[in-house]
C-alpha cells in the first residue's frame, strides 16, 4: 500500500496473508470458516506449491494472541484466469481445517448484488504489500482509503484504454494506491467486500493507471459452487 497508514491492529480480522516459506506473497480474505478468496495471479511464481495462510495477524513477525498459520487443502483458480490478462483473476483457497473464529479472525461478507459501486464512493483497501517505490515491505498491515472511479473514466485511452470489463472496477491511483503484494486483498465499501485487488499494469501510484479490482458479485455463483462441491 503506497502512502497509506498502519491499520488499527486487528480491526480487519478478515485479512489473510498468503505465504510461501514464511514470506508474504499476496493478500486475501476470509469469506467462510474454511475458505479464503484471493487473486489467481498470485499463483504465477509459486511453481505449483500450495500457500500457507496467516490469519489473525497485524504484524507478520511478532507473536500475537490469535495469529495462526493454516495449511491449505486445495487451491481453485477461476477457470477463466490466465497469465495474459486480468480476466477472472480470482483464487479460492480451502483451508486444511475450519479457521478458529475470534475477535481477530472473522469472515467478511462479499457483495452478491451485481450492480456497480457509484463513482466517488470512498472504499478502503489493506495489505502487506510494498509501501514505497523502492519496494520496502512492511511488517504491519497498512490501509488506504480510495475513491471509486467510473468504468468510462478508467477505460479512457490515456488510462486503461478499454480493457476494464463489467467484471472489473477501478479506484483513483493518484499518489495513494495498491502495490506489489497487495494483490488478492479486498476492496471494502461500507463494510462489504466489493472487489479483489488485481495487479493489472503493475504500476503503483500513477494517476494514469488507476488501480483495478475484480468485482466479486458476478462470481458469487462460482464461489458458492466451488465451496459446496469441495465441502461435500
Ligand atoms: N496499483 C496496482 C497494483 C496492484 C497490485 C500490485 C501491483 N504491482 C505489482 N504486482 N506485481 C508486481 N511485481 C513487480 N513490480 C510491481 N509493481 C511495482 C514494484 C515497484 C515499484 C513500482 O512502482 C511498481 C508489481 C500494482
Amino acid at each position: 500500500i503506497l502512502r497509506g497508514s498502519v491499520a488499527r491492529p486487528h480491526l480487519k480480522p478478515y485479512m489473510a496473508s498468503l505465504q510461501l516459506d514464511g514470506q508474504h506473497v499476496c493478500g486475501g480474505f476470509l469469506i467462510a470458516e474454511q475458505w479464503v478468496l484471493s487473486a489467481a495471479h498470485c499463483t504465477e511464481e509459486t511453481d505449483g506449491k500450495l500457500f500457507q495462510v496467516l490469519l489473525g495477524a497485524h504484524s507478520l513477525t511478532e507473536p500475537e494472541p490469535h495469529k495462526r498459520l493454516y495449511q491449505v487443502r486445495a487451491q481453485f483458480p477461476h477457470p477463466g484466469s490466465n497469465i495474459h490478462n486480468n480476466k477472472d483473476d480470482l483464487l479460492l483457497l480451502q483451508l486444511e481445517e475450519k479457521a478458529e473464529l475470534n475477535a481477530d479472525v472473522r469472515v467478511l461478507p462479499f457483495q452478491r448484488e451485481d450492480r456497480d459501486v457509484a463513482a466517488d464512493t470512498v472504499c478502503e483497501v489493506a495489505g502487506w504489500g510494498t509501501i514505497d517505490h523502492s519496494g520496502t515491505r512492511p511488517d504491519k498491515l497498512h490501509q488506504v482509503e480510495r475513491p471509486v472511479i467510473s468504468r468510462d473514466v478508467c477505460n479512457h485511452r490515456t488510462r486503461h484504454d478499454g480493457t476494464i470489463t463489467q467484471n472489473m472496477m477501478c479506484t483513483d491511483s493518484r499518489r495513494k494506491d495498491t502495490c506489489k503484494g497487495d494483490s488478492g486483498g479486498p476492496l471494502v465499501c461500507d463494510g462489504v467486500a466489493e472487489g479483489v485487488v488485481t495487479a493489472g499494469s503493475r504500476v503503483c501510484g500513477n494517476y494514469k493507471k488507476p488501480a483495478i479490482y475484480t468485482r466479486i458479485a458476478p462470481y458469487a455463483a462460482w464461489i458458492d459452487g466451488v465451496m459446496a462441491s469441495a465441502d461435500g
